[in-house]
Parts: C-alpha cells; structure tokens; sequence
C-alpha cells in the first residue's frame, strides 16, 4: 500500500502535492487514522461503519463526498480512508484536470480499489465531468476513436475504484455528479474543546510545552477551524520562545495573538472591516455580498468561503435574501451603539 504525496509529480501533472505543501519543513500534523482524527464525530462514526463494511465485502468503498469550509480536514480525512481501506491515494484538484484526456489518464492509471481524491471539485469543467459519470456509476470509460464518420465510441473497464471529491461550496456541484456520491459527509466547525485537544496534539507533534489553558486560548481564537489553530500554535510558539521560556502559557498565547491583530473572539482586521463596512456604510444592512466585497476591497468567494461561516455561526451576521445583515451582537463587539435596523427583527 503507498500513499501518493505527490511524489511523481514529474511523470503526472495533474497530481498535485496538496498533502505535501501543507506542513513543507515541518514536522507533519495531519492525523494518519480515524481514532486520531479529533471532533467531527458523526462523520466519523458513519465512515467506520462504511469502511468496514466494505471491507468485510472485499469492495471499494462507495465513493464519498466530503463538503464544509476551508481548513477542516477534508484533505486529511481522505488520506485517513485510504489509510484505513489500506489502499493507494491518488491526489488530484478540479482546476488542475483540464481535458477530459487528463482524467481518463488518471482513472486508467488506479489499482483495483484504489482511491481518487478531486479537491475543489466543483471546479471540473463540462467534458471532463461527464467522463467521470459512468466511472463512477459503472466503472467504465467511453473513449470516442477516430474522427468524422469513421469515429467510434469504446468502453473500456476500470478496476473498482472510489472516488473522493471535496468541495467548500457543495451547492456548486451539478446535481448529476452529486446524485453519484453514495456517501455525503459534512464537517461542521469545531468547538473550541475540540480544538483544545487538536492544539495540544500539534504541541506534542512539535515539541513544544504548553499549559492547557494556553491551548484553550489558541483554540478559543481559531474561530472553529484547525488549520488556523495549527497555524497559530506556530506563531506563538515563536513569541514563547522569544519573549518568554519556551513554554505557551495563556499570557503568551495572548500576548502573540494579540500582536497579530487576532482578538478576543478569533476576529481578524478582515473580520472586523467587513462587520463595520455593512455597520457603516449599509446602516447594518442587508447588502449585497458583491458590493461588500468591492467596499472592503476582497474577494466575494474569500468572504463567503472564508469569513461568513463563522461570523453566522457566532452569531454576527446574518444572510437574507437581499444581502448581509450585522445582528447586534457584532455592534456590541465592535462597540457601536445599535440603533435596529428597518424591517429586520435581529
Ligand atoms: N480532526 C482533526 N484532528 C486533528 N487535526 C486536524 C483535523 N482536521 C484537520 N486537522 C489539521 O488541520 C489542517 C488542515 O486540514 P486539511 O488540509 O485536511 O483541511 P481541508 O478541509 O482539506 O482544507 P481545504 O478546504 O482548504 O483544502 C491539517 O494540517 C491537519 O493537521
Ligand atoms: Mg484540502
């Protein structure tokens, strides 16, 4: 069995080194088996059930469709079923398969249960998707041969594969390819008890020393999501080291995320811009999400994908059908005075 990191990536192109650019110089956090994959409880007890399941029937597993913000273990998770099936990874993106050549390169090239993860899936264009339909479905490439009237259609068998598509925007995927995910898991955001746990793993990976309170502070300010708690232990990390004795105490988590302009709550100047933008400028809303973005100067995508999910989740911002609307408790954090807002009852 071997994991493809990405290795070949001179013979194959499209494969690309998503597992590897990760965590390039360090030591790696990505938990390698289900037992060490922390939160997401749901998920993972019904991909336990899967997994064995389909292993008591000697198949592949039905292919999965992992969906949810950025930076929650999607690509994680799938370096843990193929792990756990004890088969090869193949990594791949949307973006990067840009004829439908590419993907039946890729397809004709797996083992019998072998896994194809395709992050950013919902990014595939037309031609290329629809090889991937009676892939799936039965494990067959139609190939056109020759052209004008002598053209010919072929079939050609693939071994019994699973794919594994991820996405952050699952409403983006066509509803045929969706139909052909025999299994669908959602991560939510973790809380900050979870993330407590996946912060002291990390420390305990990197050989750094902190107190549990420190790593509740880091997890308190990593607004749901381990790829920032993971990137944050590091960064204070380095003040511990520099101001202080090595040792990540609740002060110095404070003190370093402080300087980096993190508050209280894990907002960032991105964060709080957009909450004063729609506060300021939009009377607290609703406003477009396109006008947002052009007012705070960032990417629709970035704001949707990145920032929306966990501003709604505690609760400071609302979607309506005409726009984004700041609840008052962003108000209250950004200490505004609230004044309610026309037709909203927040
Ligand atoms: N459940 C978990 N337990 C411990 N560590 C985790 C967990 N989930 C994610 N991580 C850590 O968080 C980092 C980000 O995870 P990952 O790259 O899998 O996210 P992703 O969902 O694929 O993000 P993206 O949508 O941006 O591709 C990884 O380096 C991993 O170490
Ligand atoms: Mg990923």
């Amino acid at each position: 069995m071997s994991i493809d990191f990405g290795t070949d990536i001179y013979e194959q192109p499209i494969v690309t080194k998503t597992l590897l650019q990760e965590d390039s110089g360090e030591v790696s956090l990505r938990p390698k088996l289900l037992s060490e994959y922390i939160g997401q409880e749901k998920a993972k007890e019904n991909l336990s059930i899967f997994i064995q399941a389909a292993q008591r029937r000697g198949e592949s597993l039905d292919h999965v469709l992992l969906h949810g913000p950025p930076g929650l273990g999607k690509t994680t998770l799938a370096g843990i079923i193929a792990q756990e099936m004890g088969v090869n990874l193949r990594i791949t993106a949307g973006p990067a398969i840009e004829k439908a050549g590419d993907l039946a390169a890729l397809l004709t090239n797996l083992g019998e249960h072998d896994i194809l993860f395709v992050d950013e899936i919902h990014r595939l264009n037309r031609t290329v998707e629809e090889i991937l339909y009676p892939a799936m479905e039965d494990y067959a490439l139609d190939i056109m041969v020759g052209k004008g009237p002598t053209a010919n259609s072929i079939r050609l068998d693939l071994p019994p594969f699973t794919l594994i598509g991820a996405t952050t925007r699952s409403g983006q995927l066509s509803a045929p390819l969706r139909d052909r995910f025999g299994v669908t898991l959602r991560l939510e955001l973790y809380t900050p008890e979870e993330l407590a746990l996946i912060v002291k793993r990390s420390a305990t990976l990197l050989n750094v020393p902190i107190e549990e309170d420190g790593a509740f502070e880091i997890a308190r300010r990593s607004r749901g999501t381990p790829r920032i708690a993971n990137r944050m232990l590091r960064r204070v990390r380095d003040f511990a080291q520099v101001k202080g004795d090595g040792v990540i105490t609740k002060e110095l988590a404070d003190m370093a995320l402080s300087a980096l302009e993190i508050d209280y709550l894990g907002l960032d100047p991105v964060d709080r811009r957009m909450l004063s933008a729609i506060i300021e400028h939009y009377s607290g809303g609703p406003v477009g999400l396109e006008t947002l973005a052009a007012t705070i100067g960032e990417e629709s995508i970035t704001l949707e994908d990145v920032y929306e999910p966990y501003l709604m989740q505690i609760g400071f911002l609302t979607r309506t059908p005409r726009g984004r609307c700041a609840t008052q408790k962003a108000y209250q954090h950004l200490h505004i005075d609230y004044v309610g807002q026309l037709g909203m009852d927040v």
